[in-house]
């Protein structure tokens, strides 16, 4: 199958460049790195193996790329307004969209674009920053979690194509869990983004410096519980051994700052309304309050106002 990355920073150039390397048909959509992209290629740093990939198929315009099997959404949620002019030229008709972003709800605006039975959702268990022009800085894990789309989000089970993608994905070395259901996947990745993301930066704090407060460590246990009420809300159920297990996985991981924190210190718009807005606001919908989620909500939004006035 052939690939569109659209968005070829941490995520994007990561998996993009991965794929590529298989041997894979891999086209990227680029924005202030084109031309030097273009030119000298994609340089990877990993702790499996460092790669360059000197020549690369890298366009400024979706009008202008190969209409591709799987279409990759891999920018910031911020920019998702531009989808409905980037996606239509670049799927094929029998093509899927891939929505690899955080957050909940994206893969409902991406279907309103190109139809309810060309997208599925991917959550990213990856630690990566884009470090310079084409050059990305891997710097741990890297599982995603595959499920279909479906309206309403039903569970959509196990697909023939999500079993092509997550081939391909494999054949590139990476990690792929099959979701029955997409929503649950989708609440389940919150558990670790609405605490950690926002903690990040409300308490300025690296992912160790969280772990290693008492106040700290329980303020996050209180966040990811009001993420199994969300997620109850809709019907989900989050089991307590699974937090347990996130907590456990942010010990043993390599100090953090979260993807949110990285935005927030480089004065970029942070993913406010994908991470808390949309899942504070279907909880809402169906009766249930999240105070806590949504009292972090209310700071970070001040904060992110403050920090890009401070911009200009
Ligand atoms: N980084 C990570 O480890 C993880 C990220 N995620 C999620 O993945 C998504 C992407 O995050 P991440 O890769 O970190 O973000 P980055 O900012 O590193 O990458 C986004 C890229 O999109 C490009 N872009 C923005 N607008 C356009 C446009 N109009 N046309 C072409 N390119 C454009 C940016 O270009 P430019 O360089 O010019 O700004 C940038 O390179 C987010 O939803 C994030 O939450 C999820 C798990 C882990
Ligand atoms: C969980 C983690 C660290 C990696 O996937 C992430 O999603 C983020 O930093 O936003």
């Amino acid at each position: 199958m052939s690939y569109a990355i659209l968005g070829t920073g941490a995520l994007g150039g990561y998996y993009g460049a991965c794929l590529q390397r298989s041997g894979l048909d891999v086209h990227f959509l680029l924005r202030s790195d084109c031309d030097r992209v273009r030119t000298h290629g994609l340089v990877i740093e990993s702790p499996d193996d460092d790669f360059t990939l000197p020549q690369v198929n890298a366009y400024n315009d979706t009008a202008k790329m190969p209409q591709c099997d799987v279409v990759v959404v891999a920018l910031k949620t911020t920019q998702n307004h531009l989808l409905p002019k980037l996606l239509p030229p670049v799927v094929k008709d029998d093509g899927v969209v891939l929505v690899l972003q955080n957050g909940l709800g994206i893969e409902a605006e991406v279907a309103r674009i190109v139809g309810n039975n060309r997208v599925m959702g991917g959550l990213c268990f990856l630690c990566a920053n884009k470090v310079g022009a084409g050059h990305i800085l891997h710097l741990d894990y890297k599982e995603i979690t595959l499920g279909e789309y479906t309206p309403n989000y039903l569970a959509g089970g196990i697909s023939a194509r999500m079993r092509q993608i997550a081939a391909d994905f494999e054949g590139a070395g990476i990690p792929i869990k099959l979701a029955e259901d997409l929503l649950l996947a989708r609440w389940k990745k919150l558990v670790w983004n609405i605490p950690y993301n926002g903690l990040s930066v409300i308490l300025d704090a690296t992912t160790n410096e969280l772990m290693a407060d008492n106040s700290a460590c329980n303020l996050v246990e209180d966040l990811m519980r009001e993420v199994v009420l969300g997620a109850q809300s809709q019907e989900r159920h989050i089991a307590d051994k699974f937090l347990v297990q996130m907590l456990d996985h942010t010990v043993k991981m390599k100090p953090y700052r979260t993807s949110m924190k990285l935005d927030y210190d480089q004065k970029r718009p942070l993913e406010l309304e994908a991470i808390f807005g949309n899942p504070l606001q279907v909880a809402r919908n169906a009766g249930v309050d999240l105070p806590k989620i949504a009292t972090l909500y209310q700071q970070l939004k001040f904060l992110d106002a403050k920090n890009r006035q401070a911009n200009f």
